[in-house]
């Protein structure tokens, strides 16, 4: 957002954003119970500087609704595999909704195991992925997640887009700091990044993405209008989002990115394929110091050299939100209020 933006932005506190969110989630056919989750999900990610997954994903997640392809009132099937592994059918809903009705069975096996695993299948994830995740950390729980997400990434050196943008999340406590949280996606950029290139008018730069003649471009449009992301760091961003679709969709059985056909559902945008959670008690380690060694190494990078760790912006952007409020441009304001 520009400097003369903020000036003049709407500002608008956290409870207030997700109370507003919540209202065009049930104008649009979701249920009161996963609109609260997904409203503050969106408004979570529209705080901290989320912003290609925060209200800009508003029409996305409308317009998937009202075209039919996910459905916002489903009620997910909680299904207890044994042991350590937890299943859930979302059955065509949010992912969101689904972690939120297995989360404390979820703690509850990690506890009791030292690690478990939740599966979901046949959900549909439109968001960022650290929001998953931290929440396990604060609970002084390691949590990892992976989903995959539609087709628009070309395995390395290939031609056809097979892939998602794949992101694989990753949450650690830290003592008397928050924790150590990275959210990254497997392709050079992630979808989102990509369409807000495209309405600013901005060039992307060199080596993210080519044209429906695979040809290399930076031209966000170019991608978007058949043309592909790529991995990052070529064949190793290739491997993991290969990783992603192995552990969020055949382990899960949800669909792969290419799988699923939502052509007959004008407007669907939501991807719908699986989720993978592996959540880990670093009590079990019998290592009792595991916060203040995530703090230490974290500390360690630093003094290494490196300015900034995943993590720092979001907890920034966080911190000035909740006390100065969160700022929508007018214009996102008017969006917002024209779903009402
Ligand atoms: N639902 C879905 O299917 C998909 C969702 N996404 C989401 O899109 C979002 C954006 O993904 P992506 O483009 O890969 O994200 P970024 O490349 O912007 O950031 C990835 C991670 O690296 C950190 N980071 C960024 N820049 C630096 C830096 N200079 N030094 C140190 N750390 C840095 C970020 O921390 P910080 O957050 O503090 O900036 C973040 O944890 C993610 O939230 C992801 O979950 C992506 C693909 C598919
Ligand atoms: O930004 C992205 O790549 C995506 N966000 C939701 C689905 C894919």
């Amino acid at each position: 957002m520009q400097q003369a933006e903020i000036e003049t932005g709407i500002r608008l506190s956290f409870e207030k954003l997700v109370a507003l969110l919540a209202r065009i989630f049930i104008r649009n056919g979701v249920s009161p119970e996963n609109a609260g989750v997904l409203a503050e999900n969106c408004a979570s990610c529209e705080r901290d500087g989320s912003f290609s997954h925060g209200i800009f994903r508003i029409p996305g997640y409308v317009s998937s609704l009202k075209s039919g392809w996910v459905d916002g009132a489903a009620v997910p099937a909680v299904e207890d595999a044994g042991g350590a592994f937890i299943r859930v059918d979302a059955r065509n809903g949010f992912a969101q909704p689904a972690l939120m009705a297995a989360r404390d069975l979820l703690i509850g096996r990690t506890k009791e195991h030292g690690i478990a695993l939740l599966a979901l299948r046949r959900s549909h994830h439109f968001s960022a992925l650290w929001p998953d995740v931290e929440p396990f950390a604060d609970e002084g729980l390691v949590a990892l997640s992976f989903v995959n997400s539609m087709a628009c990434v070309v395995p390395h050196g290939g031609h056809k887009a097979i892939f998602g943008t794949n992101p694989i999340a990753f949450a650690a406590p830290r003592r008397d700091e928050p924790p150590f949280v990275f959210d990254q996606a497997s392709s050079a950029l992630a979808n989102g990044d990509v369409q807000i290139a495209a309405r600013e008018g901005r060039l992307l730069e060199p080596g993210m993405g080519v044209d429906r003649n695979g040809e290399p471009t930076r031209d966000p449009k170019a991608i978007l209008d058949g043309g592909a992301l790529l991995p990052f760091g070529g064949h190793k961003g290739g491997s993991i989002a290969l990783m992603v679709e192995i552990l969020g969709a055949a382990l899960t059985g949800g669909y792969f990115s290419g799988e699923f056909d939502w052509s007959e559902f004008k407007g669907a945008q939501t991807p719908k394929t699986g989720q993978l959670f592996i959540v880990i008690d670093p009590e079990r380690g019998g290592n009792d110091v595991f916060r203040d060694r995530v703090s230490e190494i974290s500390a360690l990078v630093r003094e290494a050299g490196q300015e900034r760790l995943p993590g720092d912006r979001r907890m920034q952007s966080r911190t000035r939100s909740m006390a100065g409020g969160i700022v929508l441009s007018q214009a996102n304001y008017d969006m917002l209020r024209s779903y009402v």
